[in-house]
């Protein structure tokens, strides 16, 4: 394998023309997957820029087709807060595309006051897991249909003190911005696991990634990020540098048979203890089936 380190200013170097992949970026209007769409986008792929926001989304898709004349670049209204929207998404897609190649879960929100998905779902695990676990599971048919694929999910170096709280998933005895957001984080990872044991001889791989701390609009809702972003900004990635990680375990050729991993910097890299917990990745999963009704 050979190893690239895209800590810092480093990039995910090896070149490839991935014209007729289809594939599919979760939050694609700005940060870390806007520039994930970008550079999908001079690779050749076909890339569908799932958003919540469409006038964002036009935006970014128009500014990305102008900039590398990709013209298969297509925006599509995704909101994962809303169990229907997944499901409207899931079925608009299917009726256009009958493969998906590569599907990226990147769309993440983090910290802010407690707020519910149209559903009732704590906003973090909400729409940072159980809308991907809801995505994925109905998207697996075309995915393992065009069989060697890939599911990459961006996760965070904020599972390591995340925990699972089996007694109060939605946080509804109590609420705390950090713990709600990092048991999301570990919650993907769990989830990656989980899946990639499912997909096991289907040609489907499912990895994790931490995409660094990155300079995004991540933090709009986080009052001390705000307050000491002069202080972190030079130690931030750009939302580039950011989207390396997600392009490796996307693209590389050296995993192509690689799942259940996490990688940071363009590297595998060890999880938590807590994420290699088989018992509570078995006990989520049968959790966000009974949440989501996907079954
Ligand atoms: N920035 C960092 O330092 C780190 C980021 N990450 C992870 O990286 C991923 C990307 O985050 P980043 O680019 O930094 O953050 P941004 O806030 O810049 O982008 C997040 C994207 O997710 C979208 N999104 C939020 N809620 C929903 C929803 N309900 N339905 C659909 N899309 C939604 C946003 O849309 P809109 O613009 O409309 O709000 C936006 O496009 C996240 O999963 C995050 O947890 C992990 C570790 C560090
Ligand atoms: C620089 C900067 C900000 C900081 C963002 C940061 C520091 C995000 C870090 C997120 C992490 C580490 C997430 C992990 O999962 C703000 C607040 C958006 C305001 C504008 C400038």
């Amino acid at each position: 394998m050979d190893l690239i380190d895209c800590s810092k200013d480093g990039v995910y170097t090896k070149q490839s023309n991935e014209t007729g992949k289809v594939i599919i970026v979760t939050g694609a209007n700005t940060g870390i997957g806007k520039e994930t769409v970008r550079e999908l986008a001079r690779r050749g792929a076909t890339v569908y820029m799932a958003c919540r926001d469409m006038e964002k989304c036009e935006k970014a898709r128009a500014e990305i087709v102008e900039e590398t004349k990709n013209q298969m670049i297509f925006s599509r209204y995704l909101d994962l807060s809303s169990l229907d929207s997944i499901r409207k998404f899931v079925e608009e897609f299917k009726a256009e595309e009958d493969k998906l190649d590569i599907l990226i879960n990147n769309a993440g929100v983090m910290r802010g006051p407690r707020k519910l998905t149209k559903e009732g779902f704590e906003m973090q695990i909400g729409v940072n897991h159980m809308g991907h676990f809801l995505l994925t599971n109905l998207l697996l048919d075309v995915i393992k249909a065009s069989a060697p694929s890939r599911i990459v999910n961006v996760s965070s170096a904020v599972h390591y003190v995340g925990k699972i709280n089996t007694k109060d998933l939605n946080s509804e005895k109590s609420y705390s911005e950090g713990g709600a957001y990092s048991q999301s984080k570990l919650a993907n990872i769990l989830f990656t696991r989980e899946l990639a044991k499912r997909l096991e001889g289907t040609g489907v791989t499912v990895n994790a990634l931490h995409p660094g701390a990155v300079k995004t609009e991540l933090g709009r809702n986080w009052t001390a990020g705000k307050l000491f972003s002069p202080l972190l900004s030079p130690f931030l990635k750009t939302p580039e540098g950011g989207a390396q990680t997600t392009l490796y375990a996307a693209l590389d050729p050296d995993l192509e048979k690689l799942s259940g991993l996490y990688f940071s910097d363009c590297r595998p890299k060890e999880m938590a203890a807590a994420a290699k917990d088989d018992n509570m990745a078995r006990w989520l999963w049968a959790e966000s089936e009974k949440w989501t009704g996907f079954v």
